[in-house]
């Protein structure tokens, strides 16, 4: 097991959020005991107070990670988001104080596509309304509008990694499907690229959203967008609460342009369980509403939970941050016969040769070095033969240079 300067039990790792018991187990195995768990997000105060005395955080997508916090953290080493989004960290904020952010970009991939795969269905056979006739005492057998997946246009907005998933497996249910992203995509079996969004909402029967929340997509389906829709067509969203005018949908609802919707995330969620739920759309016979749990299956949780957890481990016990998605990425073999000094800095010019000027004035060999800069923010890593009270002088050496952010000693 790799020892830290730093004593590994006085490394606070805080989870928020439920995170998997793998998540946990993964820590725990790596030699790091102080671990505080919560069940659930914390409110805002007690989030920055709590995030303050940690050094390492997990979170999911309910934690919202602002500037402020980590302008106050001065703890604060990494922090895990144990989902795909990391649209709740302000990623610009940890990059400039030198904290990378992590996350798990696949693993709950398949379980938003096979959910929107199913909804698909449901929304086409109208099964929402049928659904709630039945639970009135009522009985609503009938054809009339409900029509088979097959050789219908299912019409995918952002082909990244979820949207390639539903593609794949709408095929092979025989529909036929379309995609719209603003990067060009390697389109899968025979999806097809359209030329804007505009055709892409003109030409599907089923919509479904798989974009990330960034400026580009907030609001990108709103009044507009949702009038281009086919008459009788269905919209899903299972990305971002931010990316849907629900007001406007819900009005196309009401006067049955579109047949149907379902919708997994929301402007404004619950912190919580036990917190009330409001949206226009509650009530809607033809709307399935899902509290935002695309991504919320045993397999998933369990999979993010090994990942992401193994990701801050490493970064914790061998400064490697390959994946992370605001910092420098480094992946560093094991440092079995030398120390390990980590020094991460603003990205300045000059603050190399500093560095390097540190090391030639001692008498330590540099048995490696690993450089690595993005944005504001540089990285490097020096192997050394030294001894502990050498290398502690160096840390201390690296830690006195102006533009420091962190340093770090791993023996
Ligand atoms: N409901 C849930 O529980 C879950 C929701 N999500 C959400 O789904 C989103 C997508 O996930 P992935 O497919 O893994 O991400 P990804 O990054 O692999 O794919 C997103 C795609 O959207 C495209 N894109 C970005 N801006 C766009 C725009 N303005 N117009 C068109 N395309 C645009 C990108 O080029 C990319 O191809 C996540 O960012 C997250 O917010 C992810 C997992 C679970
Ligand atoms: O992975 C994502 O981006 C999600 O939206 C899932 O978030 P959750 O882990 O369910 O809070």
């Amino acid at each position: 097991m790799t020892t830290t300067s730093f004593p590994k039990e006085d490394i606070k790792v805080l989870l928020l959020e439920g995170l998997a018991p793998t998540a946990v187990e993964t820590f725990r195995a790596a030699g790091y005991s102080n671990i505080e768990y919560h069940e659930k997000s914390l409110p805002p105060a007690e989030l920055a107070a709590a995030v303050a005395d940690a050094h390492i955080v997990g979170i999911r997508s309910r934690s919202h990670l602002t500037a402020d916090i980590f302008q106050n953290s001065r703890r604060l080493m990494a922090v895990g988001c144990f989902c795909i989004g990391t649209n709740q960290v302000a990623l610009d904020a940890a990059q400039a104080r030198g904290i990378p952010v992590f996350n798990a970009p696949y693993s709950n991939t398949r379980s938003v596509a096979e959910l929107v795969i199913a909804e698909a269905v449901m929304l086409m056979r109208r099964i929402p309304e049928k659904n709630m006739v039945c639970h009135r005492g009522g009985w609503a057998k009938s054809a009339a509008g409900s029509y088979e997946v097959r050789d219908k246009v299912l019409g995918i907005v952002g082909y990244g990694h979820i949207g390639t998933q539903v593609g794949v497996l709408a095929e092979s249910m025989g529909m036929r499907v379309i995609y719209y992203d603003i990067e060009t995509q390697l389109a899968l079996g025979n999806a097809r690229a359209t030329a804007s969004l505009d055709d892409l909402l003109a030409r599907a029967d089923i919509v479904t959203l798989h974009v990330p929340e960034t400026p580009s997509t907030r609001m990108m389906i709103a009044e507009p967008q949702l009038a281009a829709m086919k008459q009788d067509a269905v919209l899903i969203n299972a990305s971002r609460g931010t990316v849907v005018d629900i007001d406007a949908l819900a009005g196309h609802l009401r006067s049955k342009h579109l047949a149907g919707a379902a919708i997994d995330v929301f402007p404004v969620e619950p912190t919580g369980n036990s917190d009330p739920f409001e949206s226009p759309l509650v009530g809607m016979d033809n709307v399935i509403l899902t509290p935002h749990i695309g991504g919320s299956t045993g397999e998933a949780q369990q999979n993010i939970g090994l990942e992401v957890a193994a990701k801050l481990v490493r970064y914790s016990d061998n400064g490697s941050t390959l994946s992370a998605v605001n910092f420098p990425e480094v992946s560093l073999p094991e440092h079995m016969d030398s120390r390990r000094l980590l020094h991460i800095h603003e990205n300045v010019p000059g603050m190399l040769s500093r560095i390097n000027e540190l090391f030639s004035a001692g008498e330590v060999n540099v048995d490696a070095q690993f450089l690595q800069t993005r944005g504001k923010v540089g990285y490097v890593v020096i192997d050394v033969s030294a001894s502990e009270a050498q290398a502690r002088q160096l840390k201390d050496g690296l830690a006195a240079i102006p533009g420091t952010l962190k340093t770090r000693l791993l023996y």
